[in-house]
């Protein structure tokens, strides 16, 4: 029985975008902490931002390689309700923060290239709540803009809720949930008019693809 695909909306950096993707009917939105990142958003902002939200929208906060005591502060400041690790954060890292940052939820993210394909998923089981697969580009740390091999992800054996990143876009969501039946689908460069600025549209038509893709499966025999 297919369920609903969740929606996540990353790189949010306005009030405007946050409550169209919201109106929209996403799941989660996901601010970006990495200052490196072109859609980075200063903490300040964020609280700015999740003051002005409705309930039950759940908060992400993208984090690469950051000291896990900033973390913790950031997520009390602005009240996120999840954390997604983009780094090469290891499994005591994480079993360090999920018991500090409790109920906050953690998502640890892999960047799928030659190096994923030998990474071993299971230290991070008891520590994290679902993997988020996104593209490995030399030299960037996400928002490539770029999908990897999705048939190589049955092969992972993974045993949590796979949440799929990477180029994902209203070109290819309908084979990306098709193919990998994911947990969640994770948007980002795919609905921008330029790097943190979304395009209201195409986050529109994007997530009612998404909820007309559900109808077809959950109607499948
Ligand atoms: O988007 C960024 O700039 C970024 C920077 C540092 C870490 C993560 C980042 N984004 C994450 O990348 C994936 C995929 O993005 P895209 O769809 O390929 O543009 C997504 O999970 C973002 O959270």
């Amino acid at each position: 029985m297919h369920s609903r695909t969740r929606i996540k909306v990353c790189g949010i950096t306005t009030v405007e975008d946050a409550k169209e993707a919201i109106r929209a009917g996403v799941d989660a939105i996901g601010f970006i902490f990495a200052e490196k990142s072109p859609r980075y958003i200063s903490p300040e902002k964020v609280k700015e931002i999740v003051a002005q939200l409705p309930p039950f929208v759940h908060l992400v906060g993208v984090f690469v390689d950051s000291d896990p005591v900033e973390v913790q502060e950031i997520i009390d400041y602005c009240g996120l309700t999840h954390v997604q690790l983009h780094g090469s954060e290891d499994a005591e890292y994480c079993q360090k923060l999920a018991q500090a940052a409790t109920p906050c939820r953690l998502l640890k993210a892999f960047r799928v290239g030659s190096q994923t394909m030998a990474a071993d998923f299971t230290p991070y089981e008891d520590s994290v709540k679902g993997y988020l697969l996104d593209t490995f580009v030399q030299g960037q740390e996400g928002g490539t803009g770029k999908a990897f091999d999705w048939s190589m992800i049955e092969s992972l054996g993974l045993k949590l809720p796979i949440l799929l990143a990477g180029g994902i876009s209203v070109e290819n969501v309908a084979a990306a949930i098709k193919t990998v039946r994911p947990f969640a689908v994770d948007v980002n460069s795919g609905v921008e008019e330029e790097p943190g600025k979304k395009d209201h549209a195409k986050l529109q038509q994007f997530v009612e693809l998404v909820r007309s893709v559900d109808r077809e499966l959950a109607s499948a025999v």
